[in-house]
Parts: structure tokens; C-alpha cells; sequence
């Protein structure tokens, strides 16, 4: 059963097509990891489907709800689908608890005592239940990165958006959140990650889509399209990625 349903998604900027009639199918517990150079549209797929851009053209559903009808109530959207961005983009003035707690508070009008326990056994499950009063220029990248995490999670999403979520980390420091990712996909979340991490996307996706002139141009198991790609562009692609070292 599709969680997600993207058909010919199109959308521009300046007059000049970012996604380009892209389909994307991902089933419940799915981990599709979008691959593509720079400028192929893998950010802004994840932001259209959050609802953050408006599309040109195209449907969005979510569990079987068209999401991009324009009538939908985004926010209510939003709640069932936990973004994180490369950036982390943690509130400075809060604390790691607050940050956590503040959407399941406000939008989900949970008590206080309720969503601080709940935050507190996140933050547990990723070793950083220490740091809960801690203000996040306090936690190295890769720790505010898994409170960006934990963040999403608190919210209790049908879907996880995760656009290179360990892009702007020290090299050292991406594993710990690599191994987050790992145990959220043990769990049976359902997970789009956006990916310069062709090894990761090897090991964590079911599917890996590669992206290019926004659109899928490959889609498959990640053996077939990093290992035997059928398509010219997905070729030249890896080809370059090799030579780079990072493959
Ligand atoms: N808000 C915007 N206004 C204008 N152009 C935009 C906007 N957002 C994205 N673009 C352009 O759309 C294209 C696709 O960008 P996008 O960020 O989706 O690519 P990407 O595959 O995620 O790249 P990267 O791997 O570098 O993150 C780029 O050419 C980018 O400059």
C-alpha cells in the first residue's frame, strides 16, 4: 500500500522547470533515498511534498489523501510529516526539551508533563537525555542534528523528509546520525532522504530514485542503480561520483 503517491509534480522557478512531471510511488516502511547532482530538484521535491513550495502541476497524496489539493489545511499536513534539513534549523533561544516539546505543545496541545516525558524517552533512545536543558550551540553538529531528529519524531509522523541531513557535519561526526537513520528504518519508519552519501543510500534505502532535470530517470534496489545502472545519465553520474572518491 503507497503512503505516498507523486504524479507528474512540476514545478518552476524563473520560468525554469525544477521538477519536470515527476512521478514518485514510496510504500509504508519504504526507505527511498533520492540521489542526483547538485540542482536536480531532490530539495525541492521533499519541500513540495512538506507543502513548503507550491506546485505548478501535478497530485500529492498522503495515505491515500490529495494533499495538494489547495483547500488542504497544510499545518494539519505538516503534522504528519517530519521534515529535517541539513541545517538542523534548531530554535537558539530554546532549550534541547523545549525544542522538542514545543510542537507537540502548541500544536498538538499536548500537557506539558506528557510531552516532557515523551521528549525525555527520545532523547534517551539517542543518548542525549543529559543535554535536555542544554541550549543547541552547546551540542557539536552531529548532536543537534539528532535533536533535529528527535524533534521531527515527537510529533509521532506517518513520514520522515530528511534532505542531507548530514551534509554540514564534521566527517566524524556523521556516523552517529547515520546510525539513527538505521535504527528508524529498523523501526519501520517510512523515510525520503535526499543523499550525497551514496554508501549510505547502498546500505539504509529499499529504492534508491536518481534524479535528474527533475525527474526519476532510475529507480530500483540500490544494487541495480549503483551497481549495474541501465541509464546513460545515472552512468555518467556514479561515473563522476567515483572519480571523485566518494563511492
Ligand atoms: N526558492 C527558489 N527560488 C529560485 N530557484 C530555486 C529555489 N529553490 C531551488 N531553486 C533552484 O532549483 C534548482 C533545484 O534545486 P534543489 O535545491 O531542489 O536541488 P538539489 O538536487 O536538492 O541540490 P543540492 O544537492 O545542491 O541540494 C536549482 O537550480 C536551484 O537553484
Amino acid at each position: 500500500m503507497a503512503l505516498l503517491t507523486c504524479r507528474g509534480l512540476r514545478k518552476e522557478f524563473g520560468g525554469h522547470p525544477v521538477l519536470d512531471r515527476l512521478d514518485l510511488t514510496v510504500a509504508e516502511h519504504q526507505v527511498v533515498a533520492l540521489i542526483g547532482a547538485s540542482g536536480s530538484g531532490k530539495s525541492t521535491l521533499l519541500r513540495v511534498v512538506n507543502l513548503l513550495e507550491q506546485l505548478d502541476d501535478g497530485t500529492i497524496e498522503l495515505d491515500g489523501e490529495d494533499i495538494s489539493d489547495p483547500r488542504v489545511d497544510a499545518d494539519r499536513v505538516r503534522r504528519r510529516i517530519g521534515m529535517v534539513f541539513q541545517s538542523y534549523n534548531l530554535f537558539p533561544h530554546l532549550t534541547v526539551l523545549e525544542n522538542v516539546t514545543l510542537a507537540p505543545r502548541r500544536v498538538h496541545r499536548r500537557a506539558r508533563a506528557e510531552a516532557e516525558t515523551q521528549a525525555r524517552e527520545l532523547l534517551a533512545r539517542v543518548g542525549l537525555v543529559d543535554k535536555a536543558d542544554a541550549y543547541p550551540d552547546r551540542l557539536s553538529g552531529g548532536q543537534q542534528q539528532r535533536v533535529a531528529i528527535v524533534r521531527a519524531l515527537a510529533n509521532s509522523p506517518r513520514l520522515m523528509l530528511l534532505d542531507e541531513v548530514t551534509s554540514a557535519l564534521d566527517p566524524e561526526l556523521v556516523g552517529e546520525v547515520l546510525a539513527l537513520i538505521r535504527e528508524l528504518k529498523a523501526d519501520g519508519m517510512t523515510m525520503v532522504l535526499a543523499t550525497h552519501e551514496m554508501g549510505f543510500a547502498r546500505e539504509v534505502a529499499d529504492r534508491v530514485c536518481f534524479l535528474d532535470g527533475g525527474r526519476v530517470v532510475e529507480s530500483g534496489p540500490p544494487e541495480q542503480v549503483l551497481g549495474d545502472p541501465t541509464q546513460p545519465r545515472t552512468r555518467q553520474f556514479l561515473r563522476r561520483i567515483i572519480e571523485a572518491g566518494r563511492l
